[in-house]
């Protein structure tokens, strides 16, 4: 038990010295100034931070060239190592963080080991109570003897027994403390090792923030210096400047002394100015009263000059009339011109390439032929040679075009055997228009022209007659038929019902014209050639007119007939459905021959309505209207007959005379209308009697400006003249006398 006494106190003396020398370490004392210092430094880096900052910021302020690279860069540098300066304090920051988790370690290990020292105390107060027993039992009178009989007695055994269990546990405990105790010790080493290396670290530490310390205030030397460097510049600059304002300065005192007898002067303009600019108002008000009045006066010396050229204009217009009428008299009502067509390329290769036409250099109506060696001389009213071109021809007929304008009623034929070129003159090529479509341009450009104070309309419909069937070439659907009817109205009328009358309001609606009535001519037949030389297609062509400053109205008619071939193809033996074709151009030619004939004779009997063409034609036919007969001659010897057929016919027509035979047809033929304008007096303006209105969208169809009452016993002889043969009809009467 001494010996376990003794070795329990060196054991608590071993503990006490290890407790007062756990108890304070320097460690955690010299961590905790590393820490105030460190803290310390951070504040000290900030405030020399800022108030860099803030002498650099006064520093750019007061230097007026803060533009200078020079400056910027340093400010540049000395940015950047502030920057750098920032980093390295984080670094700093970063390792004292480390040393405080390592701190932290060792204060955990240290409570540990004050944990473990607790146990010990306590196991060595434990002790010292057995001690002191042990003290108390030893303090208690010997009892050897007894004790010998003690030892024997069974209690003394079992108080031996339960003392030797207590010192094997008392044993088993110091070991257990020594086992402890060591690896304290173990701990203690290790933690004092710690200590070392965080001390050395502490130490490199505390040298790299002098360095710094030192880097920060050479920094802050550097930037004193250039700082009281850029101040001086910029005092010496703004000194400087100072200086030039001054001088500026007396300058623009200089200026405005010698300004101020300026001032005074426009100041005295002004008030000037200013008492004009309040007169001004009643000024203009009486300006404006006065030439009011002068326009006033000017107005109606105006109206009445106006009025004195309108009586006038009308009394021109009613003159030029008179004048136009009385020129149209004097040159016949019907005129033929003769259009020779040249010779192909193909045909200048054929052994028929001989023309037997020759013209008259003198004389542009003449033209000769020699046939069966004899020369034939016709007379004519004009001959084109087959050089002329297609706007010499249009130049001789654009005065009867224009003459629709003014009311009459227009008609021009091409007339002539199959390939003498009819369809070119009338309809021409798509470079070189014929005449259709150089009348309907110079029609819309007339009428352009003649706006505001006329308001013209142009309407346009197109009608083919094929084996007399008319067929509307406008229309939406080609094929269908139309019939020629009496206006139910009971104004007499002819009319077509659903004919398409097509207003044309651009030069761009001529062209679609054309475009759509080729376009449904061609898609009804197989072949458009064979089929136009079998077929007459007429352009009929309506202008109203409505002179706004007069009120008065004129409509008048141009009719463009392109006919089918006249050469006898009834003499080729042909039969069917060609036959059926002959009979019916002959019978329409025919009858156009005997209409012509009938004119010419002055007959009281004018057999319009023997044929579809003549009958359609009937208001351009008739009174004072206008007739052009193109007839187109082929020069070829072997056209020879039926030049001299088309020649002799067109002879006889030249000397038919339309006015003569007019009054007499119309007071037949046509006792509800006339085709031809009114011959007012002097003082009234010519105006035209105008047919019933024609409107493409009327559901009625379009309406003849005239119409024909046939008396049944004329119709009955026109059928039967008809029905036994149109062309001897056609030769004996006009063509052959
Ligand atoms: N004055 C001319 N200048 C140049 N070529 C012409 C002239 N007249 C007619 N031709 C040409 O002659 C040929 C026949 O002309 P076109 O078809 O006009 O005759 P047509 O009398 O209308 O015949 P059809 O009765 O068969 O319709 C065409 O190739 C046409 O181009």
């Amino acid at each position: 038990n001494a010996e376990l006494e003794e070795k329990l106190l060196d054991q608590t003396q071993e503990v006490e010295r290890l407790r007062s020398e756990l108890g304070a370490t320097d460690l955690e004392k010299q961590l905790e100034l590393l820490v105030v210092e460190n803290e310390r430094l951070k504040q000290e880096l900030k405030s020399c931070k800022t108030s860099e900052l803030q002498s650099l910021d006064a520093a750019a302020e007061t230097c007026s060239c803060n533009h200078c690279p020079h400056s910027q860069n340093q400010a540049r540098q000395r940015e950047r190592r502030l920057a750098e300066l920032e980093r390295e304090l984080l670094e700093k920051t970063a390792k004292v963080e480390t040393l405080h988790r390592q701190l932290d370690e060792s204060t955990r290990c240290l409570d540990d080991s004050r944990r473990k020292l607790d146990a010990e105390h306590k196991l060595s107060l434990r002790l010292h109570e057995c001690e002191e027993e042990l003290a108390r039992q030893a303090s208690t009178p010997p009892r050897y003897v007894t004790q010998t009989v003690e030892v024997e007695s069974a209690d003394s055994q079992k108080a031996v027994a339960e003392m030797q269990s207590k010192n094997a546990i008392l044993q088993e405990q110091l070991t257990v403390q020594r086992q402890l105790l060591r690896e304290l010790e173990t701990q203690l080493h290790e933690s004092q090792r710690t200590c070392a290396q965080l001390r050395t670290q502490i130490l490199v530490y505390e040298g790299e923030m002098e360095r710094a310390q030192g880097q920060l205030e050479a920094e802050m030397q550097n930037l004193e210096e250039e700082k009281n460097r850029v101040i001086e510049e910029a005092f010496i600059r703004a000194e400087s400047e100072m200086k030039a304002v001054h001088e500026n300065l007396a300058g623009v005192r200089m200026n405005l002394l010698s300004l101020q007898p300026a001032l005074r002067t426009l100041t005295c303009d002004y008030n000037c100015l200013k008492r004009q600019v309040q007169e001004f108002p009643f000024m203009l008000d009486k300006a404006i009263t006065e030439a009011k009045q002068e326009i006033c006066q000017v107005i109606s010396e105006v109206s009445s000059t106006n009025q004195e050229l309108l009586r006038k204009y009308k009394r021109e217009m009613n003159l030029r009339k008179k004048c136009h009428n009385e020129l149209v008299r004097l040159k016949g009502n019907i005129r033929v011109f003769c259009r020779v067509r040249p010779v192909s390329q193909e045909e200048q290769d054929s052994a028929d390439a001989k023309t037997m036409l020759s013209f008259d250099s003198d004389d542009d109506a003449i033209l000769y032929l020699s046939n069966k060696g004899k020369i034939m001389t016709f007379e004519l009213d004009k001959v084109f040679p087959p050089h002329a071109t297609q706007e010499e021809v249009f130049q001789e007929v654009q005065s009867l075009v224009t003459s629709c304008i003014d009311g009459f009623n227009v008609c021009i034929f091409a007339y002539g055997q199959t390939g003498s070129g009819k369809t070119y003159t009338m309809e021409g090529v798509a470079d070189d228009p014929g005449i259709n479509q150089r009348a309907l341009r110079l029609l819309f450009s007339e009428v352009t022209d003649k706006a505001p104070d006329w308001d013209y309309k142009i309407t346009v419909s197109m009608v083919e007659i094929y084996n007399e069937t008319l067929r509307n070439l406008l229309g939406d659907t080609p094929t269908e038929k139309l019939d020629i009817k009496m206006n139910p109205d009971g104004s007499g009328q002819l009319y077509v019902p659903g004919l398409t009358e097509f207003t044309v309001q651009s030069p761009e609606d001529i062209n679609r014209v054309f475009e759509l009535g080729h376009m449904n001519r061609a898609t009804a037949c197989t072949n458009l050639n064979e089929h136009s030389s079998r077929s007459h297609a007429l352009l009929i062509i309506t202008v109203c007119g409505f002179n706004t400053a007069t009120g008065n109205r004129t409509q008048g008619k141009l009719n463009l007939v392109d006919l089918a071939g006249s050469e006898r193809i009834g003499k080729s033996g042909a039969e069917g459905s060609r036959l059926r074709e002959a009979q019916c151009i002959n019978k329409s030619l025919s009858a156009l021959g005997d209409v012509i004939n009938a004119l010419r004779s002055k007959h009281a009997h004018v057999p319009f309505r023997n044929s579809r063409l003549t009958y359609l034609l009937q208001d351009s036919l008739s009174g004072d209207s206008k007739t052009l007969m193109m007839v187109q001659v082929s020069p070829l010897p072997s056209n020879m007959s039926e030049s001299v057929c088309s020649l002799k016919f067109a002879q006889r027509v030249r000397s038919v005379e339309l006015s003569s035979a007019s009054s007499s047809s119309r007071r037949h033929e046509n006792s509800s209308t006339s085709s031809s304008p009114t011959h007012d007096s002097l003082d009234s303006p010519p105006v035209t009697p105008v047919p019933l209105p024609i409107s493409r969208a009327s559901s009625a169809g379009s309406t003849l400006s005239s119409a024909s009452r046939t008396p049944s016993s004329s119709r009955r002889r026109s059928q039967s003249q008809l029905s036994t043969g149109t062309l001897r009809t056609l030769r004996g009467g006009l063509w052959e006398t």
